[in-house]
């Protein structure tokens, strides 16, 4: 069996954060573990509050998970603060050799801000060269290009930008398009478009976090890079598709479907 880290915050409705990335490594047959990076106080109407734990406790917690266990793939998702950001950072580093999936998660759906803006230049200097991939959303991509990004022809300029600015590889995600969901994944030489019909669903908490978990497992399952991208675009279209209603905002995405019926090859 392989083993995935998640570097995260918590979301105590187990929709997106920490909680949604160990589903998402169940699914997917791989031992998840999980660094806490800040706790929010949130459920699927919102987030209310978050606070960032001491850097030198998130440290410790990467730490003494690599003393002990194989780390074959590391994702990383909320990191709250500059000081947080420079703590993972220098945990990493120590480990070149494994993959790692960043998420650079900025503003939750509901609009809280989830990463100090003043911490944006730490994540592009110290995160952004240590990734194998990065998954920004468009406002996302947006914040870390300068850019506007409203059409695939723009998100495909922008991903040219990211892989300048030090990004190994990178999927610009298209949720917050105007029609379909198409994601654009670029590794600095080959383009892939991934498209896929708009579910319309209020149910889309987690989704981002889910599909950076899912590139992260199949990444550690040993998938190449482009394929690890297909089969997650796979896993979090399903589980979107067949989200049930919970709550009453933006509930979670459907696991259990998304890996009972949604792909045979996500092992
Ligand atoms: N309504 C939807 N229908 C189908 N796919 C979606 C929908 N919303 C988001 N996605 C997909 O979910 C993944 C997460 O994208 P996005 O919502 O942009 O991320 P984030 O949660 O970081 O804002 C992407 O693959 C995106 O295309
Ligand atoms: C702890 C935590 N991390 C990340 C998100 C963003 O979630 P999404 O995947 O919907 O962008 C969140 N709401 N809470």
């Amino acid at each position: 069996m392989r083993h995935a880290l998640t570097i995260a915050g918590s979301d105590p409705s187990g929709g997106a954060g920490i909680q949604a990335d160990l589903k998402t490594f169940a699914a997917f047959g791989v031992y998840g573990m999980s660094a806490i990076t800040a706790a929010t106080v949130q459920n699927t109407c919102g987030v209310r509050e978050a606070q960032a734990l001491k850097p030198g406790l998130v440290a410790a917690q990467i730490g003494c998970l690599f003393e002990d266990i194989r780390v074959d793939a590391v994702k990383i998702g909320m990191t709250a603060d500059a000081d947080v950001i420079s703590a993972i950072a220098g945990e990493l580093r120590k480990h070149p050799g494994v993959p790692v999936v960043l998420d650079p998660v900025m503003v939750s759906t509901s609009g809280h801000a989830l990463l100090d803006p003043a911490a944006v230049h730490a994540l592009t200097r110290q995160l952004l060269p240590l990734a194998a991939l990065i998954t920004p959303n468009l406002p996302e991509t947006t914040v870390l290009t300068g850019r506007e990004v409203r059409t695939v022809e723009d998100m495909r300029t922008a991903a040219v930008d990211l892989i300048a600015l030090g990004a190994r590889a990178v999927v610009v995600k298209g949720g917050h398009l105007d029609g379909d969901a198409v994601d654009v994944f670029f590794d600095g030489r080959d383009f892939l478009l991934l498209p896929q019909p708009r579910v319309a669903t209020r149910n889309t908490h987690g989704t981002g976090c889910t599909f950076s978990s899912a590139v992260a497992a199949a990444l550690a399952n040993g998938k190449p890079l482009p394929d690890a991208v297909r089969v997650a675009k796979t896993y979090i279209s399903e589980a979107i598709a067949h989200a049930e209603t919970l709550g009453h905002g933006h509930g979670p995405v459907n696991h259990f479907y998304a890996a009972t019926f949604g792909s045979a090859d996500l092992l």
